[in-house]
């Protein structure tokens, strides 16, 4: 049995749901369908995810948004209509959007969630009509029912663990199952959202469920490249890359699968297919345990912006005890999450990101750590891009490191930090925002 899950770049019009629908229906093994909301049709578009969050923003500050609703609702209804798919499904959206905005706000964040995965509950439900509208026996699954339960914790969401037990249940279901991706159910009933793009992690939650033979995503491109293909142009596609790459890959920047679907899948050892939509017959990437290491010590390099770092030195530092522990309870106080922690014998230097503090934060942290810490400098530096250098060959290989600080040297690109150690599959490095793409380059051109 097969997990497939089609993201909003397939799922945008008629034509691409004719296609999922070709897909699904040429492998009797597809048999478990997880779907996102419609996305963009072209670059200029909007997904229908955005539109959602901008009508329960508006709703929430009194403002109008009659505009936004009649969009969403015209997304769905242009599909319907493209596909000849009985027009009452669209009255059953419209009501069910209706009633979501008109709901109870007093816990806004429940109120926004609710809208928001509505993207993908009403595309399951217009999904499984067309599905039906073909002859093919299918169906529309509701998460709560089918007992998707996810924590509620400040800031984040995850899958209860037993939530599998009951997910497996699905395997003896006849016909197509069709499962909007993207979101769960409290213990307490309620609706709560996985970060964006999120529904790449409902179908791995199912694959994992049902004990599927593989998980299969499908999205727009033919591979997960070495390198993102909106930086380098044609960059070298990946046949193979095993979970422990494709993590720190997708952590650092490779938005084509979400970093936290690979875990479901990876602990139940179900191998993941990464297809396009647009060229079914092409093999994709497949994310494995173990692979041959054809590839030299690189497989991929991720980039992200938006971080800051945070420099603290103080002479003896070393000897200090609970020093550590001083310092990251302060960023705890305000919430603050940090990505790593290079550090030296006297200093120690916290990577961030940025949105999670604003200026006034960001002055009362520094003010914090630098007198309860004693700490003789603290310095904060903004606008940083983390480039990570992936790959199990590195293991295997001596002079990586060497190799990629030559060619960011060559570039002119001044190094802010270096992190390796922890990972034995990547490296770190933090350059200036401004130099991202030309680091990538560079490196890219050194290793493949
Ligand atoms: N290394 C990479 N390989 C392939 N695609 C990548 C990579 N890095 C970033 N991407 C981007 O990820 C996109 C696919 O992810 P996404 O837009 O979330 O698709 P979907 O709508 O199917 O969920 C690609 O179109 C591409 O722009
Ligand atoms: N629709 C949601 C969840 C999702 O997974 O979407 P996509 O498959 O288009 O990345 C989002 O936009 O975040």
């Amino acid at each position: 049995m097969k997990v497939i899950k089609f993201g909003g770049s397939s799922l945008a019009s008629g034509e691409q749901l004719k296609k999922v629908f070709n897909i699904v229906i040429s492998d009797s093994e597809r048999k478990i369908v997880v779907v996102s909301a419609p996305g963009k049709r072209n670059s200029d578009d909007i997904k229908v995810t955005d539109l959602l969050i901008a009508t329960a923003e508006r709703q929430l500050r009194n403002e109008k948004n009659e505009e936004l609703i009649e969009e969403v609702i015209a997304r769905y209804a242009s599909i319907a209509e493209e596909l000849s798919i009985p027009a009452d499904i669209i009255t059953t959206i419209r009501e069910d959007l209706l009633a979501l905005v008109h709901a109870d706000q007093s816990d806004e964040k429940r109120y926004i969630d609710a809208l928001k995965a509505s993207g993908e509950d009403n595309n399951a439900k217009l999904v499984a009509a067309f599905f039906q509208s073909q002859g093919v026996e299918a169906e529309y699954v509701c998460p709560k029912q089918a007992g998707l339960i996810v924590t509620d914790e400040e800031g984040y969401t995850s899958v209860l663990p037993e939530s599998y037990e009951r997910l497996s249940a699905l395997r003896d279901r006849k016909g197509i199952v069709v499962f909007p991706g993207f979101f769960g159910y409290t213990e307490d009933g309620d609706v709560l959202t996985f970060s964006r793009s999120g529904s790449d992690i409902t179908g791995s939650i199912l694959a994992a469920a049902v004990k599927a033979d593989f998980y299969e995503n499908f999205t727009d491109v033919d591979a997960v490249y070495s390198v993102n293909p909106n930086v380098v142009s044609n960059p070298k596609e990946i046949r193979e890359i095993t979970y422990r790459e494709m993590r720190e890959l997708s952590y650092a920047g490779f938005t084509v699968l979400h970093d936290e679907a690979l875990i479901p899948a990876f602990r139940a050892g179900i191998p993941v297919n990464i297809r396009n939509t647009n060229n079914p017959t092409a093999p994709g990437t497949l994310i494995v345990n173990k692979r041959n290491n054809t590839n030299g010590p690189v497989i991929g390099i991720a980039s992200d912006k938006g971080f800051c770092s945070i420099y603290i030195s103080k002479y003896l530092m070393n000897r200090e005890v609970g020093f550590g522990r001083k310092m990251l309870s302060i960023l705890e106080e305000y919430g603050v999450a940090y990505e790593h922690t290079p550090s030296g014998i006297d200093d120690v230097t916290l990577i961030l990101r940025q949105d999670q503090m604003n200026a006034e934060t960001e002055e009362k942290i520094v003010q914090r750590l630098t007198e309860e810490l004693h700490a003789d400098e603290v310095i904060v530096e903004h606008n940083l891009a983390l480039i990570m250098v992936v790959g199990e060959g590195m293991r295997h290989n001596v002079g990586t490191t060497a190799r990629a600080a030559k060619a960011l040297a060559d570039a002119k690109v001044n190094i802010e930090m270096i992190n390796q150690g922890s990972s034995e599959v990547s490296m770190m490095f933090a350059v200036k925002g401004e130099s991202e793409d030309k680091a990538v380059h560079a490196l890219y051109h050194e290793f493949f």
